[in-house]
Order: C-alpha cells, then sequence, then structure tokens
C-alpha cells in the first residue's frame, strides 16, 4: 500500500468491504457508522472515556448551536473558524433574529457557562469533557474519518485552573492520557509543539501528536491546546484568589476526532484487510464449525460447548452460515477478527483445537484443556505484535538528516514521504521554511534525545 492512490483505494474499499462506515450519504463530508463500524468506535472511545474518568474529568453534554454573538466574541478564534462555520438562519419559515452556528468545537458556547460557574478559586479546576457531533465546512476535500464536514465522533476536554502552573500540568496530563490511548491501540506517534502561525485559534501554544499513515503522509491525529488566559478574559471567566484578589481562569483543550478510527484501520490493516486490536474488535473470537455430512451435530454441539466457554470473557461468535469455510475465513479475515477457532471431527477425536491469528495468519492446535490460557496468551501477544509493527513501520518513515538541504528534503518526501527531521534552528523556523521545502512544519519536536524541526506532506 506505498503510494497514495494505492493506499486511498485500499482505504475507501476497505470500508466498505468490512462493513464499517457508508460513505454514500447525500451531503459531502458526512457518512454513516454501519453497525461494525459503530462497535469499533464505541469501544475505542471507551478506551479514552476511561482515562478521562479516571483523571478527574467529568463527562457533560453542550448544545449544539452556538449564537453568533457568542461565537463571535474572541477575535482569533472566530478568525480561525469563520470560512469553516455552518450557520442556522431559519426556524421554519421565520427568520431568526441571531444567527445561530453549528459548533466548529465547544470553546465559546462552555466558557460561556464557565463564567456563570466560577466565582472563587475553590470552584476551580474544572475538567470537563464531551464526545458530540462537530460541523466544519472543509474546503480542503473531505474524506471518510479523515476529513469529516459532520466531525461525527469529537471528543473535546476543557479545563479551567486557578494558576498557569496548574494548567501548564493539565497540559502534560493530557499529553500522558493521549499518549496511554495510541499506545492501547497500538498506534505510532510524533508529539510536537506546533509552529505559531499554525496553532489553535486562540490558543497561546498547541502539542500534537502526528502518526504517519501507510501512503507515508502525516495524519494530526490529536491537539492539546494552553489557551493561557485568552479565552477567560474575553469571557469574564474571573475567580477571587486564595488571598481575595481577582484573577482570570488559566485554561487547556485537548480533542481527537474519527480520525483515531481512520489511524486504527490504516495502520494496522493488510492486503487482505482490517486487523483489529482485540480491545476494539467487535468479535475478538470467531468460531467456525467444519461441517461434513453426517457429523453436523458432534461439530455444532463442540462449537456451542467453546462458545460457553469463552463468551463470558470475550466477544466470541459462532458462524454457522450454510457456506464454504473458506469463504467464511475470508468474511472474518476481511473483518479482521483476531482470532479465529476451527473445529473438524477430527480435531474433536484427537481433543485438539485448531487456532488461526490474524496478525500473523498463522494456524496451529492446542489441547482442548489450554485453550484459555493459549487465547489469552495469543490475543496479548496480537496486541503486542501489531503495536511493534507499526513502530517498525513509523521508525522506518522517519529520515534525520543533520542540514536543511532543501533538495534532498522535497525529494525524500515527493518519494516516499514520511517525516524528515532536521536539527532545530531559531534561523530558519519560520513560515517561509514551509514554501522552501514545499511541505508542512509539523514543529519542534524531540527525537532520540535531541531537538528538531519536523516537516511532512500532511493529510
Ligand atoms: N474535518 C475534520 N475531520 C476529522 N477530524 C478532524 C477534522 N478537523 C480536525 N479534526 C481532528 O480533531 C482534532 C481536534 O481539533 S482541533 O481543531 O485541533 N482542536 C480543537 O478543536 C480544540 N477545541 C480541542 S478540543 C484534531 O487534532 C484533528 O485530529
Amino acid at each position: 500500500m506505498g503510494d497514495s492512490l494505492e493506499f486511498s483505494e485500499w482505504y475507501s474499499d476497505i470500508l466498505e468491504k468490512a462493513e464499517i462506515y457508508d460513505v454514500r450519504y447525500p451531503i459531502k463530508g458526512c457518512g454513516i457508522y454501519l453497525p461494525y463500524g459503530f462497535k469499533i468506535r464505541r469501544y475505542t472511545f471507551e478506551i479514552i472515556r476511561n482515562l478521562l474518568d479516571k483523571s478527574g474529568h467529568e463527562e457533560v453534554l453542550f448544545p449544539l448551536l452556538i449564537p453568533e454573538n457568542l461565537l463571535a466574541k474572541e477575535g482569533e478564534h472566530i478568525k480561525g473558524f469563520e470560512d469553516e462555520v455552518y450557520w442556522v438562519t431559519h426556524g421554519g419559515k421565520t427568520p431568526l433574529d441571531v444567527k445561530l452556528a453549528l459548533r466548529p468545537t465547544s470553546e465559546t458556547a462552555i466558557y460561556y457557562m464557565m463564567k456563570l460557574w466560577v466565582k472563587v478559586h475553590t470552584d476551580l479546576p474544572i475538567k470537563i469533557y464531551q464526545i458530540v457531533n462537530t460541523f466544519r465546512y472543509e474546503t480542503k476535500h473531505t474524506r471518510p474519518l479523515i476529513r469529516l464536514r459532520e466531525i461525527m465522533t469529537f471528543k473535546e476536554a476543557h479545563t479551567a485552573h486557578s494558576t498557569k502552573e496548574e494548567a501548564e500540568n493539565q497540559i502534560k496530563e493530557a499529553i500522558s492520557i493521549y499518549k496511554k490511548f495510541f499506545d492501547t491501540l497500538g498506534i505510532p506517534y510524533l508529539i510536537s509543539k506546533r509552529p505559531e502561525w499554525d496553532k489553535f485559534p486562540g490558543a497561546e501554544y498547541t502539542v500534537a501528536f502526528d502518526t504517519i499513515f501507510p501512503d507515508g503522509r502525516a495524519m494530526q491525529i490529536a491537539t492539546v491546546h494552553n489557551l493561557g488566559q485568552n479565552f477567560s478574559r474575553t469571557f469574564e471567566i474571573i475567580f477571587e484568589t486564595p488571598t481575595g484578589d481577582k484573577d482570570y481562569a488559566y485554561q487547556t483543550c485537548y480533542g481527537i476526532s474519527d480520525r483515531v478510527i481512520a489511524s486504527i484501520i490504516a495502520i494496522h490493516g493488510d492486503e487482505k484487510g482490517l486487523i483489529l486490536p482485540p480491545i476494539v474488535a467487535p468479535i475478538q473470537i470467531v468460531i467456525v464449525p467444519l461441517i461434513f455430512k453426517g457429523q453436523e451435530d458432534l461439530v455444532l454441539n463442540k462449537a456451542k460447548e467453546i462458545y460457553e466457554r469463552l463468551k463470558d470473557k470475550y466477544r466470541v461468535y459462532i458462524d454457522d452460515r450454510d457456506i464454504r469455510p473458506g469463504r467464511k475465513f475470508n468474511d472474518w479475515e476481511i473483518k479482521g477478527v483476531p482470532l479465529r477457532i476451527e473445529i473438524g471431527p477430527k480435531d474433536i477425536e484427537n481433543k485438539k483445537i485448531t487456532l488461526f491469528r490474524r496478525d500473523t495468519m498463522e494456524k496451529f492446535q492446542v489441547d482442548e484443556s489450554q485453550l484459555e490460557d493459549v487465547i489469552e496468551k495469543t490475543l496479548n501477544n496480537i496486541m503486542e505484535n501489531i503495536k511493534n509493527i507499526a513502530w517498525k513501520k513509523f521508525e522506518d518513515f522517519i529520515t534525520v538528516i543533520d542540514n536543511l538541504d532543501t533538495d534532498k528534503i522535497k525529494e525524500i518526501l515527493s518519494q516516499r514521504k514520511g517525516i524528515i527531521l532536521i536539527p532545530f534552528n531559531e534561523e530558519i523556523y519560520n513560515e517561509k521554511l514551509e514554501e522552501k521545502v514545499e511541505a508542512t512544519i509539523l514543529g519542534e519536536t524531540e527525537y532520540k534525545g535531541n531537538k528538531y524541526i519536523a516537516i511532512a506532506k500532511t493529510y
């Protein structure tokens, strides 16, 4: 899946063949999560929910609509989004006296309310998040789960603190939460501080997680923003300090979207189809009874027995369709089911069970009595294996060069692409550098102990 056309064909194909997502909705940039894809999405976002809940965040839910005067309150912010906002102008036939925005992100909705909630320092910190749909009228071409106009799974966390230091620590916590999240999914990443000219509108600075897709292009999969007091001054989120003075809250926000699902598909998949990390697989183990004439019951009963042994601990499914086993194997391999159990009369006689692991495509036999142990070990091993493979591919896409050799950079980015790292150098670190290298400056990054400028072709 080297070059981008081949990859993008593979990607569109797999969304359809694995029945994840249907792009045929009559609005550009909008699509439908089909049942299998919806389950992957649900298990994936359960992980981030648990990580956020365990680190003192509360899940909330805000209105979709934001009145124009609110959205436009913070100058930088509205400048950054004015070309992307969808507007509601009528209620039925009645023109609205105030235009309403479909939230592109919810800073202005949430911070309006924080002003009402925050009076004294003991009302802080506030650490809330929501997982909602947001809307951005993307003018670059849209791509399923990657560049949407309706971003259906937008996890946005928003925090407010009584000191600058606490907000800085929150940035660190957010970065560590995202590291745990992507490590749990086996998605590799490079963390960089976005350049001044590419930070989030209204932020002091932005830290971003970028991964690399099989076509070599970098994909921003998470962002963490230190908002300083920019929004709290505009929205007057003022609190009484312990010494009785007044101060503006110090804020952060951090977001991920459906791109995480796109990354799981793109980074772990192979020519055959999906390879799902067990933790997000709708079916973790599929049981395929090998039915021979006259021995149907023997095999089906054994399949049911094994199902009963596993069903409390795993998401397991018996495929008892009346079709050839080879067809079944193919279907589940496309859907990325991590582990397959094949049951035939000979196995039953020898008290053996045949297992097939999707990541290495290898088949092996175990004693029936060993089944639970072997499954546990194999599923863990699959996760470790696909994570190592993903990081290996990622590292292979990173090229460190020791100076700003623009010809060499352009050459690499036109062939293999990936991320180029050049030693950090204040003089050259400006917007003109993007023109020189004809690529995006991801930002400043630490890599193997040194400081670099990261450069890449991006989505
Ligand atoms: N059009 C889009 N389709 C899919 N995902 C997107 C789109 N635009 C942005 N994202 C993802 O959403 C993440 C958060 O978006 S953002 O603009 O960077 N940050 C915010 O909106 C902040 N309010 C943090 S919650 C990005 O890192 C990116 O991974």
